[in-house]
């Protein structure tokens, strides 16, 4: 699996976010930076963008040694990478593409300039297996506003396909607090919603990240869409639930991404 995303240093989001997904779902992580982030788990301080010709180098670097069978897109911080990115996933298609149209960080910071959500929707939309938004993230893409309910969520999912994206899935993170927690597939098969318990914790800082490396991740095993999608949501649950107490930062902190390996 290789991931194209952000780095994070405080470890809980983005690449490094990523990779720990990888590992813990016994998958081989590779990962393309495309920007370093200042940030810790209580927001976003500065932004500093990898030369666009020099991550389109390292996503060449990978593909033309490693067998990779599938790919995961977070933060694309400019226009420019996001369409170099394009450019040399256009060129050599085959593994399954993830994309997570990233724009903001769950602290509320942006993480991208507002050009790249036209290079997403033109370029990006297109090759992507699946495109995983979250709510607001749905409205900045439809130009609409955002979902409100998970009837909302459907269709928005089904416009997305109209779009010109494989398959959507539309993250249900944002509607609130509630029993439960709905995330809507719409694929060629039509709508399926993923439903999870909804875990009371502030440590939510890379949920997305973590879902998106997840799904790339059981697609990388050889799982299809729909299966992938409810291992990845099993997997986040339970690492949701690990790191609910945990005090890693004094904001919102990061998810377990071992529980696994600690309730052996
Ligand atoms: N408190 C929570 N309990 C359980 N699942 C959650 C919780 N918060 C987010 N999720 C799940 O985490 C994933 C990311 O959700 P969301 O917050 O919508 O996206 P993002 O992190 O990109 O803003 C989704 O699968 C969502 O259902
Ligand atoms: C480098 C980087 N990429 C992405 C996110 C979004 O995180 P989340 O998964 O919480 O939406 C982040 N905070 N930092």
């Amino acid at each position: 699996m290789l991931s194209i995303a952000g780095s994070d240093p405080s470890g809980g989001a983005g690449i490094q976010a990523d990779l720990k997904t990888a590992t813990a779902l016994g998958v081989y992580g590779a990962a393309a930076i495309t920007s370093l982030t200042v940030q810790n788990t209580r927001g976003v301080t500065g932004i500093h963008p990898v030369p666009a010709g020099f991550v389109a180098d390292q996503i060449v670097a990978v593909l033309t040694d490693l067998e990779v069978a599938a790919i995961k897109i977070g933060m694309l911080a400019t226009a420019e990478i996001a369409a170099a990115v394009a450019e040399v996933l256009r060129a050599r298609p085959g593994p399954a593409i993830v994309l997570d149209p990233v724009v903001i960080a769950t602290s509320g910071d942006r993480l991208v300039t507002p050009e790249v959500t036209a290079v997403i929707k033109d370029e990006l939309l297109t090759l992507a297996t699946v495109i995983t938004p979250n709510l607001p993230e749905t409205g900045t893409l439809l130009d609409h506003e955002p979902p409100t309910t998970v009837a909302e969520m459907s269709l928005a999912a089904q416009e997305l396909r109209t779009q010109g994206s494989a398959a959507a899935l539309v993250k249900g993170g944002h509607l609130g607090r509630s029993e439960t927690i709905t995330d809507v597939l719409a694929d060629a098969d039509g709508v399926i919603n993923f439903s999870g318990p909804y875990v009371p914790t502030a440590n939510t800082h890379g949920t997305g990240c973590t879902l998106s490396s997840a799904i790339a991740s059981e697609l990388a095993s050889g799982r299809r869409l729909r299966p992938a999608v409810e291992a990845a949501k099993n997997y986040l649950t339970g690492a949701l639930r690990a790191g609910a107490d945990r005090r890693i930062g004094s904001g919102s902190g990061p998810v377990d991404h071992l529980w696994r390996e600690q309730s052996r």
